[in-house]
């Protein structure tokens, strides 16, 4: 049987008659934490709007627990939202703000005390009852918002943007409550943000998502290490990408040499494009480097140096090195093979995992 909680199947959703969601499909399986990244307005409240029910699919299947929910209303899924302003009732207190809808359901007495008393230790909040919202810190509001969620005791729990209102130091405190409650709880989270780090620390899957599409789906590690085109490399972490000609298979030329790598499945001499993370880059003497570059600028970045140097074409390479370099020397540049990433231009996502699986098969054969 599938473990799937949440399943799209081609949903579209237009306002105005402009498409902001282009039918859009994937898989939530039960018990993990997902994370929506993308820019502003690429559509991430939008799939939260249609899980949550506020919203209405134009075309397509939504489906909970494998039951289509385009026509039941958001009451009648067992899905709750937390919001960026985590909108509480500042003139209740903390047990009220939790009790409100459990007491609109008709819920009694006794079970609305218990139901409290469980939610507030579950966030652990045990004692703050009676506390006046006002009186709250960020971090602590932004339980509440979670434990009065909680107390309908969702299946799913989606998360607008819950952090974006803190400071540095609160919001990185509460991504490992986030990612700790979860696993505690073992409920599915589905979280959204347009803050790379957060999603990588937090996610057991990432959807990256660009103009209403989800452009590249699958783990942190995944992720960062195989994107699958520009975009991907740029929006996670950051990237040296140059245009490069696929040769063969795991032979690819880029700044006029030719240079070992483990990608295949291309086309002999292919246009493509490589991506090479600053990490994975050494700074060694011309003699000993694959690419000679003269370093241009650096920048000490606490845990390392960040050293910006070119290359004879005039390309880019940004370095992160523990060692300080010289600015105006030429130096060479080494990585290993399996570290050069090549990019196919308008790969899909589909294509890309196709040709990966068919290389694969080609090479143990
Ligand atoms: N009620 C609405 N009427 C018209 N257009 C809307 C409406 N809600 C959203 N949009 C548009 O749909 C697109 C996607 O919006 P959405 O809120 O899903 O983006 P987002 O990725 O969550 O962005 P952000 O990070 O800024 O919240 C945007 O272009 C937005 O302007």
């Amino acid at each position: 049987m599938s473990n799937n909680i949440i399943t799209f199947r081609d949903v579209r959703k237009e306002y105005d008659g402009q498409v902001v969601l282009k039918d859009v499909s994937f898989d939530i399986e039960q018990g993990k934490f997902y994370t929506l990244l993308g820019p502003s307005g690429c559509g991430k409240t939008t799939i939260l709007r249609l899980i949550a029910g506020f919203i209405e699919a134009d075309k397509g299947d939504i489906r909970l627990e494998g039951k289509r929910v385009n026509d039941i209303p958001a009451n009648k899924r067992k899905v709750n939202t937390v919001f960026q302003d985590y909108a509480l009732f500042p003139h209740l207190n903390v047990f009220d703000n939790i009790a409100f809808g459990l007491n609109l359901k008709k819920m009694p007495k006794k079970d609305i005390e218990a139901k409290v008393t469980e939610v507030l230790k579950m966030v652990q909040l045990t004692g703050f009852e009676n506390r006046e919202i006002s009186e709250m810190s960020g971090g602590q509001r932004q339980r509440v918002a979670i434990a009065r969620a909680l107390a309908n005791e969702p299946e799913v729990l989606l998360l607008d943007e819950p952090l974006s209102a803190l400071d540095l130091k609160l919001r990185t405190d509460m991504q490992y409550e986030l990612r700790e409650l979860q696993k505690r709880l073992g409920i599915t989270f589905i979280f959204v943000t347009h803050d790379q780090e957060e999603a990588l620390a937090m996610s057991d899957e990432i959807f990256v998502m660009n103009k209403g599409e989800i452009v590249q789906s699958g783990t942190p590690v995944d992720i960062y290490d195989e994107p699958i085109n520009r975009y991907v490399a740029d929006f996670i972490g950051e990237s040296n990408i140059v245009e490069a000609i696929m040769k063969d298979d795991n032979l690819v030329e880029f700044v006029g040499k030719e240079f070992e790598c483990a990608d295949g499945g291309m086309r002999k001499n292919e246009p493509v494009e490589v991506v090479l993370r600053p990490e994975d880059i050494f700074i060694t003497t011309v003699e000993k480097g694959k690419l000679k570059v003269k370093v241009d600028t650096q920048l000490f970045r606490g845990v390392h140096y960040e050293i910006v140097c070119y290359d004879e074409d005039g390309n880019e390479w940004v370095v992160h090195s523990t060692r300080k370099a010289i600015e105006g020397e030429e130096v060479g540049l080494y990585f290993e093979p399996e570290d050069i990433h090549v990019m196919r231009f308008g790969e899909t996502e589909e294509e890309f995992d196709a040709r990966l699986e068919s290389y694969e098969e080609q090479e143990e054969a």
